[in-house]
């Protein structure tokens, strides 16, 4: 798939200059440029170093810097700014008043730093002490640390030696880093760490607490926690990687997507790159320190990080739950209603799937309707999905339950399974989508596709390439596991489901497309049903 790239924003990057070609601003740049961002370079440093060692630092003078950041900032304003090796404390301190003045005149900026003290070919980039960074540490708003980076940014010694210092998990040291700097988002990458088979990342995000809409949530919540976990790959072309991962990050922020998207999508870029390189590294007998290999946007399933969550533990012995029977039809059309008015309008029409979805009735009424609806649906061929209320749908028989992300924590999953009752997910981004298809449900859903006045989805807006990246991102056919069918939904009407269509997807969900089909095309809902059902087997209708 090629990513459409409709406007490039840009990243800023403060970093030193590898003459080797590995690390800081090359890596940056390439990854900037392979995934769509436009990079401008403020070089801390003049690096002279190899890949075997490190000789020299040569800072660049702050006035320079200075002179930089003034001529960008009208030309080339930063959505991102991703910062590196910083060589000194005056830099430190420049930097510092720097990203405070930033802050009040671009709201929307996120900074990213990416500590950089040791030199991976042994030395030491700077001899800079915590007190001297605390103050810059301040102003950032994500950091992404190895482990034992994050040791050292704590004040804590580290040892490979669990005996010679006192354990600490990841979690606890991006809780610590949170905390002590009021950073929002802390990142320990597990390239360290020590399992030899995979790599595991953790993230912790303080929900709407990055500027701008990042997150639609109203009000600051308790930090959540991501963990991602990737195969290990055996290549030796790893110099700038770190840096790498920590542009990859900024550039799919800089394109809108939510922290926890981003961080699933700059893990896949480096599995990626990893890849690219294992041949060239097997060459050199493992034995040579290569550049990161930096590539494309990543689409590959095969690239893409399983989700270690609560909720995928939890339910890790759980069998699939029961497929949709469709014996190679098409899903096709999927009303999504509101009352059994709609619901005795619509069962004659002969679609694969119905879902109600009530909101704001009393607990005797939706009993009442739900239990009616299942009795109105069982003469019809149609499957009737209950949207939210599982344990009603399972009382009364009902096809399936369709659930969203706030209630999946709550749900009984292993009860609505037992009972064969189907069951759906709505997902809002490929974090999602990931963790959701472990659960192996009978659909998964991915919304909203377009902006919609149904349902506020403000932040959540997917468009029809993270729609694509998600198709994507199901077990080939090939594989044992039989792909998911999924479900688009949000925003989607007459002019807008041909293009829907295209990306392959097996059924689009419609609210309003139905109900307000006569306001908006002077037409019946029962045509509007039509035409969908005409568009969605292939053939793009003309209005
Ligand atoms: C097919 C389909 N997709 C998504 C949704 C949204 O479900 P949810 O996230 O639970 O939000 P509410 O519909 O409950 O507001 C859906 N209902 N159907
Ligand atoms: C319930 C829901 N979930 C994601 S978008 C959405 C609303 C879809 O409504 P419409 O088809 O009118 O945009
Ligand atoms: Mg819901």
């Amino acid at each position: 798939m090629i990513k459409t790239i409709n406007n490039k924003p840009i990243i800023w990057t403060i970093s030193g200059s590898d003459c080797s070609g590995g690390a800081g601003i090359a890596a940056d740049i390439k990854t900037g440029h392979s995934l769509g961002v436009e990079v401008c370079q403020l070089i801390t440093a003049n690096t002279v170093q190899s890949s075997q060692q490190l000789l020299w630092i040569n800072p660049v003078d702050v006035d320079v810097l200075s002179q930089q950041a003034q001529i960008l900032l009208a030309d080339k304003p930063p959505s991102v700014i991703k910062i590196g090796l910083l060589a000194n404390i005056e830099q430190v301190q420049w930097l510092t008043a720097l990203l405070q003045d930033y802050k009040k005149q671009l709201p929307e900026l996120l900074c990213i730093y990416d500590t950089v003290g040791q030199a991976s070919v042994g030395g030491c980039f700077n001899t800079l002490t915590l007190a001297q960074l605390t103050p810059l540490l301040q102003q950032i708003d994500i950091i992404t640390p190895n482990f034992i980076e994050a040791h050292s940014l704590n004040g804590y010694e580290y040892s490979a030696d669990k005996l010679a210092c006192q354990a600490v998990t990841a979690a606890q040291l991006a809780k610590a880093l949170h905390q002590r700097f009021a950073i929002n988002s802390v990142i320990i990458k597990g390239g360290h760490g020590e399992d030899k088979h995979s790599a595991i990342d953790y993230c912790l995000h303080q929900l709407n607490a990055l500027p701008g809409k990042q997150d639609n949530q109203d009000k600051i919540q308790e930090p959540i926690s991501y963990q991602l976990s990737a195969k290990r790959l055996a290549s030796s072309f790893s110099h700038g990687g770190g840096c790498t991962f920590a542009s990859a990050l900024g550039a799919f922020l800089a394109q809108g997507y939510l922290m926890r998207d981003a961080f699933t999508l700059a893990k896949a870029y480096i599995s990626q790159g990893f890849s690219a390189s294992m041949a060239l590294s097997q060459n050199r007998g493992h034995q040579y320190y290569g550049a990161f290999e930096q590539t494309a946007w990543p689409t590959q399933a095969q690239y893409f990080p399983q989700v270690i969550d609560e909720l995928s533990q939890q339910y890790k012995a759980l069998p699939a739950f029961n497929s949709l029977d469709l014996n190679g039809e098409k899903l096709g059309l999927y009303p999504v209603i509101d009352s059994l008015y709609w619901l005795e309008r619509l069962l004659p029409l002969g679609l694969n799937l119905i879902q109600l979805r009530v909101k704001n009735v009393s607990d005797d009424e939706l009993e009442n309707i739900i239990k009616t609806a299942v009795n109105l649906a069982k003469p019809y061929k149609t499957r009737l999905f209950i949207n939210d209320y599982w344990e009603l749908a399972i009382k009364h028989g009902a096809y399936g339950v369709h659930i969203g992300q706030e209630d999946l924590q709550a749900a009984d999953l292993a009860a609505i399974q037992a009972s064969g009752t189907r069951l759906g997910i709505s997902t809002h981004g490929c974090y999602e989508f990931l963790l959701a298809q472990q659960l192996q449900p009978s659909y998964l859903a991915i919304g909203a596709i377009f902006p919609t006045k149904t349902k506020d989805m403000t932040g959540q807006i997917q468009g029809l390439d993270n729609l694509k990246q998600v198709l994507a991102l199901r077990p080939k056919a090939s594989e044992k596991i039989a792909p998911i069918p999924v479900v688009a939904i949000g925003g989607i009407n007459l002019e807008r489901a041909p293009k829907v269509v295209t990306t392959g997807v097996e059924s689009i969900a419609v609210v309003t497309a139905i109900t307000e089909a006569e306001s908006t095309y002077g037409i019946t809902s029962e045509q509007a049903v039509d035409r969908l059902i005409f568009i969605i087997n292939g053939i793009s209708y003309k209005l």
